[in-house]
């Protein structure tokens, strides 16, 4: 069943030990098959160098039931369920604890747009989240990992596709795109930025952006008048 889309799920789950953002079993890719309402998610736990397209989970969108595999999904499944139900036009979720990102996670701050790399992708701040309640903790806690996701974008009226990621309080980032593919180059894009600002702070903590040049290269990569690159 979606051998394809297997395929393309666990490539991208070794293109994040590749990028080096991550270690030992720290993070996780998934893809959609929206027509069919199923998830492909890399299983939990598994060593990266042993892991194999086949022992991709294939997990039922609106149950959350495992449809196909041998081996548990990843933790974290539940956290893309609630991404892949609120935003509609994602394809791709990735998860990591890469350091620099994770370290604004761990710091409670929003990664603000302070350069042109990180206005090319996220047309904002990257968000993170609240802190999550007792209850949330203590529940069901890995999908109410993706209610404080969602939270946040609904209640700032943040747009999931002008802004492919979020800080998940003392926790890590998670990042989308069309696809799995798309969502580790974001996944890659945010753990730069995010050094990129913690050295920009430490040289400059007055520093400012120009708001023009927001506007400038966010356009010039997405919308109806974007022209970076060829042709598609
Ligand atoms: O956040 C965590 C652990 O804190 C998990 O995302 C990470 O270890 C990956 O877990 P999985 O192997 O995907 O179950």
């Amino acid at each position: 069943m979606l051998e394809e889309l297997k395929q393309k799920v666990y490539k991208a789950n070794i293109d994040l030990v590749r990028h080096g953002l991550v270690i030992f079993t720290w993070g996780n890719v998934s893809g959609i098959d929206r027509e069919k309402g199923l998830v492909v998610i890399k299983p939990s736990g598994v060593d990266y160098d042993s892991m194999t397209a086949d022992q991709m989970v294939v997990v039922d969108l609106a149950t959350g039931k495992v449809v196909e595999g041998e081996l548990r999904p990843s933790s974290d499944t539940p956290t893309h369920l609630v991404l892949y139900r609120a935003f509609p036009e994602i394809g791709g979720i990735v998860h990591t604890h890469s350091t620099y990102a994770t370290a604004w996670a761990q710091a409670g701050k929003d990664l603000p747009n302070i350069g042109t790399t990180h206005a090319d992708y996220f047309h904002n701040a990257i968000p993170c989240t609240d802190d999550m309640t007792a209850a949330q903790v203590q529940g069901d806690y890995e999908l109410e990992t993706g209610n404080v996701i969602v939270d946040r974008f609904i209640r700032e009226h943040i747009n999931p596709v002008h802004t492919p990621g979020v800080l998940v309080k003392n926790h890590g980032p998670f990042s989308w795109g069309k696809n799995p593919d798309e969502a580790v180059h974001n996944a890659v894009v945010m753990e730069q930025v995010a050094k990129m600002a913690f050295v920009a702070y430490s040289v400059n903590p007055g520093l400012t952006m120009n708001p023009l040049l927001v506007e400038k290269h966010f356009s010039r990569k997405h919308g109806p008048n974007a022209y970076y690159g060829q042709k598609k």
